[in-house]
């Protein structure tokens, strides 16, 4: 009884997530998720990881399908990344790990982007100081790259969202000092790449090709 009502809850979120996915608005719908699973009881967060994994499975997105290879990822270094000359260093730790640029370019973001971007962090108080940040007219570099795991794993190459917390072997572990100028993004959940890609790019730049060493990197066995 008490795990029926915990998997309606879960199933609940689910389809709250594919409502929040659905009015562009994905960012949000995992931690609403997860909000509802917390309430629910303490610990069933892995329960609704799994669920939240068969549900996305299933789903080809312009960011792949989750759970493949073909799985993207959305990242963007920000203006202070490339006004401090770090894009070489970044794209670097990308290509080194084995993972597949998809797509670059620069971007000098307008502010409804930007507000578009960040659309879920408009009540938080930094919101305006972050959209300042992202659209100070030094450009961003926007990227799309694709492999196995690359958006749990770009979120570890990243690092914390608050360098004092993040992971010294991280961009944002060795590069950055403050929360408000912690100079990369990737995406953070699966509705999240297929947001961001969809919104910084057209279908027709994403390019569709093999890696010398794609299988190397790939294969399981
Ligand atoms: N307390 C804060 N003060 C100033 N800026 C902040 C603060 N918290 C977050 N930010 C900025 O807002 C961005 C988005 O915050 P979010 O909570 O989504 O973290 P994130 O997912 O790690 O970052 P990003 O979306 O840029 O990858 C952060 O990367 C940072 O630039």
């Amino acid at each position: 009884m008490f795990a029926n009502s915990v998997r309606q809850g879960l199933r609940a979120a689910s389809r709250q997530s594919v409502r929040a996915f659905a009015s562009a608005a994905p960012r949000a719908a995992p931690r609403t998720g997860f909000v509802v699973a917390g309430a629910a009881v303490a610990g069933l967060a892995a329960f609704y990881a799994t669920n939240e994994v068969k549900l996305d499975a299933a789903k080809k997105t312009i960011a792949g399908t989750y759970k493949t290879d073909s799985e993207r990822s959305f990242v963007m270094i920000k203006p202070d990344g490339v006004s401090r000359q770090l894009v070489g260093k970044i794209v670097s730790r990308f290509e080194e790990r084995g993972y597949k640029l998809v797509a670059i370019k620069t971007v000098t973001p307008s502010e409804d982007l930007a507000k578009e971007h960040y659309s879920d962090l408009a009540a938080r108080p930094f919101y305006p100081g972050l959209v300042k940040y992202i659209t100070s007219g030094t450009p961003v570099v926007a990227m799309v790259w694709e492999g196995k795991d690359v958006i749990k794993q770009g979120r570890r190459i990243v690092g914390a969202t608050n360098p004092l917390d993040a992971d010294p072997g991280s961009v944002r572990g060795q590069y950055a000092v403050s929360v408000g100028r912690n100079l990369i993004h990737a995406s953070d959940s699966f509705e999240a790449a297929t947001k961001e890609i969809g919104l910084w790019f057209q279908q027709g730049e994403l390019s569709d090709y093999e890696p010398v060493a794609w299988p190397w990197v790939m294969a399981d066995n």
